[in-house]
């Protein structure tokens, strides 16, 4: 007893890794897809903290692979270099300057920054983007009239990421494709990732969003939803309790768990290591969707 008062704090650090252990077994050799984005993007300590949480995935033996958005990086240098952004229904009107100045900056600069950060903690990143191996096929996307180079997957070859994964490295993507034309095509991230996902049989699609997941109650920031079946997520999906950012990003969800991840997570990406809360403690702390949603199907 003596014992355990003098050494309670670290007792309960012990204890945090006994509640991983079941989740550590259970995840070996799982495919994680980790749509990375928004806050977690931007505010540095987050940042390098995401990063640790991916490269400990990685050494204790889940297979990470991750998708990138743009940030606000894209904005500023169109802003310096004076190119005008217009928006039609939140998608960007992408003009070919406008593309070239896109894929210069996923690829060449917000995608060398987080491989270099996962190498740099420990990890062995390679960056590519959606154009290497035919990795994401696209044509233009002309739901919303002609806006430009803004592309629809079309198909998604995942031989390059698979060669990447079988020698231990972790691919970290940047969301551009090609087009059936040769062109490029910016695609959401989102609707990438999930993709990706989806043609790898991922484990599990976690996406990194800034709410703290789907809440019950839109006034009320607390009811976050733990887990939900995906029969509920699409009765949810047509109520409007979903509202704004998160109706793209719950059909994201839905359509990958539908066509075979496991379970598809949207968390808070604003909170520190909210990655490795959700996977290896029991309660999680953002939305977890799965086929068949399980009050004991933890293990
Ligand atoms: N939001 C939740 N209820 N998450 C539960 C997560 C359970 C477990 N850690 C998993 O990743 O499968």
């Amino acid at each position: 007893m003596i014992k355990r008062q003098k050494y309670g704090d670290e007792i309960a650090k012990a204890e945090i890794l006994i509640e991983a252990l079941p989740y550590i077994k259970k995840f070996s050799g799982a495919t994680v897809v980790i749509k990375y984005g928004g806050n977690a993007m931007i505010d540095c300590k987050i940042k390098k903290m995401v990063m640790q949480d991916i490269v400990l995935l990685k050494y204790v033996g889940l297979n990470p692979v991750v998708v990138h958005g743009g940030g606000p990086d894209i904005n500023k240098m169109l802003e310096s270099l004076n190119i005008e952004s217009k928006f039609i229904n939140g998608l960007r009107v992408t003009d070919e300057k406008t593309m070239e100045v896109v894929e210069m900056v996923l690829t060449g600069k917000i995608n060398k920054e987080i491989v270099s950060m996962l190498n740099e903690i420990g990890g062995k990143a390679i960056g590519i983007s959606g154009k290497d191996g035919k990795l994401l096929v696209a044509e233009k996307d002309t739901a919303n009239g002609d806006i430009g180079f803004v592309g629809k997957i079309e198909e998604v070859n995942i031989d390059v990421i698979k060669m990447m994964l079988d020698k231990g490295f972790i691919p970290v993507i940047a969301p551009c494709a090609v087009g059936k034309d040769g062109k490029t095509y910016n695609v959401n991230a989102d609707t990438a990732a999930g993709r990706i996902a989806e043609a790898l049989k991922a484990e599990k699609f976690i996406l990194l969003t800034d709410v703290e997941g789907i809440l019950s109650d839109v006034n009320d920031k607390s009811s976050v939803i733990s887990r939900i079946d995906l029969d509920a997520a699409k009765e949810l999906m047509a109520t409007e309790k979903i509202t704004g950012g998160m109706i793209p990003k719950l059909k994201c969800c839905i359509q990958a768990v539908e066509n075979g991840v496991k379970r598809a997570h949207i968390i808070d990406g604003r909170l520190t290591h909210s990655l490795l809360l959700e996977i290896f403690t029991d309660e999680g702390i953002g939305t977890m969707i799965g086929k068949e949603c399980f009050d004991d199907d933890n293990l």
